[in-house]
């Protein structure tokens, strides 16, 4: 199935709810879940450096390191598994992604607070895309300018949705925690960072 786009107003995103399929998804899920060294990236909020409730590992080619919350994060090298996943990406989004961030959210409690990606290292209207597995978890946009201009969406798992052009100009983005019971969800947000830049 084609990407679709969204219509929001100033925000450009396309969405695929089954970029791959539920046998594939299933298998780089468990892949991933066994074979990344995930880890708990400390982030800065409110001024103070707190663990963020979830885990994630930075993952890139060795000149790609990257700025995150306020943290420099040298990345670690890609894991067999998800190279097809970037050529593919590379190849139907026509971006040489270098970089890809993974987010483990083990259950509800898990979740990323409002943000958006734009660090300097991504260039001025970057393209995101976010590849879900796992539990299908509830994921928010909301307008910087006018913040009851939102939208919120399921990702299940094998979607890919991406965000580009002003997207991360105009809107920020949150994986809210839930009551809910749910499972274990991995999040892959492939980037590419342009050579040289560095944010201070
Ligand atoms: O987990 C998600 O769907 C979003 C992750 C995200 O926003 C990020 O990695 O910057
Ligand atoms: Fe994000």
């Amino acid at each position: 199935m084609p990407l679709k786009p969204w219509l929001l107003a100033d925000a450009d995103l396309a969405f695929d709810p089954h970029w791959l399929t539920a046998e594939a998804a299933q298998a780089l899920f468990a892949g991933l879940l066994a074979h990344v060294p995930w880890e708990v990236h400390r982030i800065r909020l409110f001024g103070r450096e707190v663990d963020s409730p979830r885990l994630s590992c930075w993952i890139g080619d060795p000149d790609a390191a990257y700025t995150y919350s306020g943290s420099r994060f040298a990345p670690r090298p890609w894991p067999d598994a998800l190279m097809p996943i970037r050529e593919r990406l590379s190849l139907e989004l026509g971006i040489g992604f270098n970089s890809v961030l993974a987010n483990l959210y083990r259950d509800g409690s898990d979740s990323m607070g409002w943000h958006s990606d734009s660090e300097a290292e991504l260039g001025p209207q970057p393209t995101i895309a976010s590849v879900s597995l796992g539990a299908t978890r509830r994921f928010a946009l909301k307008q910087r300018r006018d913040p009851s201009v939102k939208l919120a969406v399921d990702l299940p798992p094998g979607s890919l949705l991406v965000m580009r052009g002003d997207t991360q100009a105009n809107y920020r983005h949150a994986l809210p925690r839930t009551a809910k019971p749910v499972g274990a969800r991995i999040n892959l947000t492939f980037r590419r960072i342009v050579p040289g830049v560095r944010s201070s």
